[in-house]
């Protein structure tokens, strides 16, 4: 009996907290500053159930029911969807210490939770720290010796690449997504370290009927796993921000949200292995002795007596980083350069063989810049000629972007749209959708890279590596990868698509199949 009145007395306060707890959401919800259109809330979780599905995770759709200016909730936090160009004007002004600094709220806890909040770059909201690591990226990223390495990097990448499509023969179906994806985590890789990841040679290990190529010793073993746990470090930032606990702790989706923490645990001790043997070597190196020119022995030296590159310490900042700061750059340079260079290429790839017109206007500048000889390497000369591969890359950026929006916090009160919101508001830019829109394109729908070579200001107005301060850093590095590969590629190969790309968004839009052949061009032979 005992019991039962206990029971009871749980029940009648679990109803009333319950009750309350929706009676405050709803006061909250009906009483919320410049009421917007948007799909109705639910307690506890808002509204995404509509938004995330399948584990994808899908916003943009929103504007076509709610209009360019519309808002919807992650659990009880709103978030206010921009999309139309002027309503972002004004965010993506780079103002030093400007109001948009910030992507998210300092008390985020799904960041929290997994540990990226005010460490490293991405949702750094201490303006001084990050523009110490934002600069010290940028400058690494700039400086000459690691642009030549860059260089270097992708050109014995894609040699590599070309042996084994060459051994395994040209009636091989390819996983075209898989093959960049290891290709750029190869590149990206051995910039950042000086090491190889051998990502490549794994695969090709697996997948060959014909003898194994030996392994060297490399520094990374399972560059498969590490791969999956970058891949998964990403998809952990969106998830995290704006899934609400309550629905990644849902029986079923635990298991996800579980998979994902337990990837970036795994990511995070690889990495500190990794930096430990850096620090190793740097010490080991002689002191007149030059070091490495790679990103990892340049954040590992700043500040130090070994510093390699122009000291850039001011009062703020006078320390050397420690291996957690390293630790935060480097993931971030991995989980930034891979995953949106792999996924680029699939997608122009798939653009361009269903519009054989481009294609042909392409492969005629590529064979004008890089000349005759199919087998010289690419120079970064080279990069400022391939002005239609350029306008290629904007278009398919543009009609199908593999970053479809980012997201911005006010630190003060700011006028958008019209209304007056308070600090701390989430804005989201829909870029996907501003940048197929009638009032600044014309024929959007249409597939068509010449628009940026009659109208090259147009450019500004896609926003493949964002805007204002917290513009991409790599971009330089990113263009080059993307430009690069697709000269050699397509001076070379006749690729034959064999089904549709298939694909899905989640952080980025991501390509998840997509099967060709590969023949050497019937020109060429
Ligand atoms: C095709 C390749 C790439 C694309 C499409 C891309 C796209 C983007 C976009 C859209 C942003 C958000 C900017 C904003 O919020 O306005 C971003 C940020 C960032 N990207 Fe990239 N990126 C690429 C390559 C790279 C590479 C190669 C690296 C590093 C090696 C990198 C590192 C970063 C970092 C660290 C940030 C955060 C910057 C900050 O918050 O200050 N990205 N990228």
């Amino acid at each position: 009996m005992a019991i039962t009145n206990f029971l009871y007395e749980i029940l009648k306060i679990s109803l009333v907290a319950l009750t309350t707890y929706i009676v405050y959401y709803y006061y909250k919800y009906f009483t919320r500053e410049n009421p917007l259109p948007g799909p109705f809330p639910l307690p506890f979780i808002g509204n995404t159930h509509q938004i995330f599905k399948n584990f994808a995770f899908n916003t943009g759709v929103l504007q076509s029911k709610y209009g360019d200016l519309c808002e919807y909730y992650m659990g009880s936090e709103r978030f206010i969807l921009l999309s139309n160009y002027d309503l972002i004007q004004k965010i993506m002004k780079p103002i030093v210490n400007g109001p948009f600094h910030n992507r998210v709220k300092d008390d985020n806890e799904g960041l929290k939770e997994i540990g990226v909040m005010n460490i490293g770059t991405v949702f750094n909201n201490d303006y001084n720290d990050w523009q110490y690591y934002r600069k010290f990226f940028t400058k690494v990223l700039m400086s000459p010796s690691f642009v030549k390495h860059s260089v270097t990097a992708i050109n014995n990448s894609f040699s590599e690449i070309e042996q084994y499509w060459d051994k395994l023969g040209e009636d091989t179906v390819f996983e075209f997504n898989r093959w960049m994806n290891l290709y750029f985590f190869d590149i990206i890789f051995i910039t950042t370290t000086s090491d190889p990841a051998y990502a490549l040679l794994n695969y090709y290990n697996q997948i060959t009927p014909n003898e194994k190529s030996p392994v060297p010793k490399g520094i990374l073993t399972e560059s498969d796993l590490f791969i999956k746990s970058v891949d998964a470090y990403g998809n952990s930032l969106v998830y995290f921000f704006q899934i609400p606990r309550i629905f990644r702790n849902f029986p079923g989706i635990n298991r996800f949200t579980q998979h994902l923490k337990d990837r970036l645990n795994w990511l995070r001790i690889t990495v500190d292995n990794i930096i430990k043997s850096k620090r190793e070597e740097i010490s080991k190196t002689p002191i007149d002795q030059k070091l490495k020119s790679d990103m990892l022995t340049m954040l590992l030296t700043v500040n130090t007596e070994r510093d390699i590159t122009e000291r850039i310490a001011d009062d703020l900042h006078d320390k050397p980083m420690s291996d957690k700061d390293v630790e935060a750059n480097f993931v971030e340079a991995m989980a930034g350069g891979v995953e949106t260079s792999s996924h680029s290429i699939c997608f122009l790839v798939n653009y361009l063989e269903n519009n054989p017109r481009v294609k042909k206007k392409m492969i005629e500048e590529i064979e004008h810049v890089l000349g005759k000889d199919l087998n010289s390497p690419f120079k970064l000369e080279d990069l400022t000629k391939l002005v239609y591969v350029d306008a290629v890359i904007k278009e398919v950026s543009r009609i199908h972007p593999i970053v479809t929006q980012s997201y911005k916090i006010n630190s003060v009160p700011e006028v958008i749209g019209g209304y007056k919101w308070s600090k701390d508001t989430n804005f989201v830019l829909n870029y996907e959708v501003i940048q197929r829109s009638t009032s600044y394109w014309k024929d959007p729908e249409t597939f068509n890279p010449d628009r940026f070579i009659d109208n090259p200001e147009s450019k500004s107005k896609v926003f493949m590596f964002g805007g204002g301060m917290r513009m991409c850093p790599g971009r330089h590095l990113g263009m080059m990868g993307l430009k690069a590969t697709l000269a050699m590629l397509y001076r070379k190969y006749d690729i034959e698509l064999l089904g549709p790309c298939k694909e899905h968004l989640m952080q980025i839009r991501s390509c998840d199949e997509l099967k060709v052949k590969l023949r050497k061009r019937k020109s060429l032979k």
